[in-house]
């Protein structure tokens, strides 16, 4: 159901893996009838375009050589949201766990950020400058992408409820992997030189781990509606 607004405007969801980021932000976008970009797939797209070429990620000097030479697009339909790399569909292959094991240390390199900040600005124009309104998810949405963005949400949730919804996502993965796997995730997004996981300071914080993904939803199209 949508839920008329003021204004529309830049909705800057920021947190760590498996918060409930994507699914949470898809349904705003929904309700509210706005685009949606999810910025994380675009560095798992990058990542696994490294990875086809055979790039050694580890090696920041070659990632940042190589990805200049790699265009990534994003569809921001929330319903139907497509990235494509060079013209390949890649919604599928961005989420195998050898691109989740590498997107992190290519998310590190300060030339990659470059590039994709600079698509993610664009996109965000493009949506704006039509009369729409955009929810934007990632890590550093808030802090470095929309610093302007009138509602800035930081999601939150306990590291042993991220990690189960993860893995019922996942098809039954073991919970302790992967509650593992995303904290050396969480690890090297939060302590990097570049533009790392931080909140911003004028961020809502809202913890999803007591609420239904409706409920989160829910509370986030009532923070649009006051401040819009
Ligand atoms: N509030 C919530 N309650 C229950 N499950 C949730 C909630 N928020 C998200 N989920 C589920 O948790 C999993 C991870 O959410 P996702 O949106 O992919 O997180 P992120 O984008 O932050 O990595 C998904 O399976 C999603 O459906
Ligand atoms: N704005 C962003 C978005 C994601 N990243 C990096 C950090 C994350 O580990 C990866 C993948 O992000 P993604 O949101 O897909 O991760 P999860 O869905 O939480 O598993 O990309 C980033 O550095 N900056």
């Amino acid at each position: 159901m949508r839920s008329t607004v003021g204004t529309p405007i830049v909705i800057a969801i920021d947190g760590p893996s498996g918060s409930g980021k994507s699914s949470t932000s898809r349904g705003v976008a929904t309700a509210l009838g706005y685009d949606y970009l999810d910025t994380g797939a675009m560095y798992r797209a990058m990542t696994w375009a490294l990875l086809q070429r055979g790039i050694d990620v580890t090696d920041a000097a070659k990632v940042a050589e190589e990805a200049t030479s790699i265009s990534i697009v994003s569809g921001v339909d929330p319903q139907e949201p497509t990235i494509t790399v060079d013209g390949t569909d890649v919604s599928g292959p961005i989420r195998t766990d050898e691109v989740t094991a590498a997107v992190s240390p290519v998310s590190a390199v300060a030339r990659v950020r470059e590039l994709l900040v600079q698509a993610q600005r664009q996109a965000i124009g493009f949506s704006t400058s039509a009369g729409r309104g955009i929810v934007v998810e990632g890590r550093d949405i808030g802090t470095v992408v929309a610093p302007d963005a009138p509602l800035k949400v930081y999601l939150v949730a306990d590291p042993a409820a991220r990690a189960a919804r993860r893995a019922a996502e996942l098809g039954g993965a073991d919970a302790t992997a992967t509650q593992e796997s995303l904290a050396r995730r969480d690890q090297i997004d939060s302590t990097r030189a570049a533009s790392p996981l931080t909140q911003a300071d004028d961020a809502v914080v809202v913890d999803g781990t007591h609420l239904t993904l409706d409920e989160v939803i829910e509370h986030i199209v009532g923070l649009a509606r006051d401040a819009s």
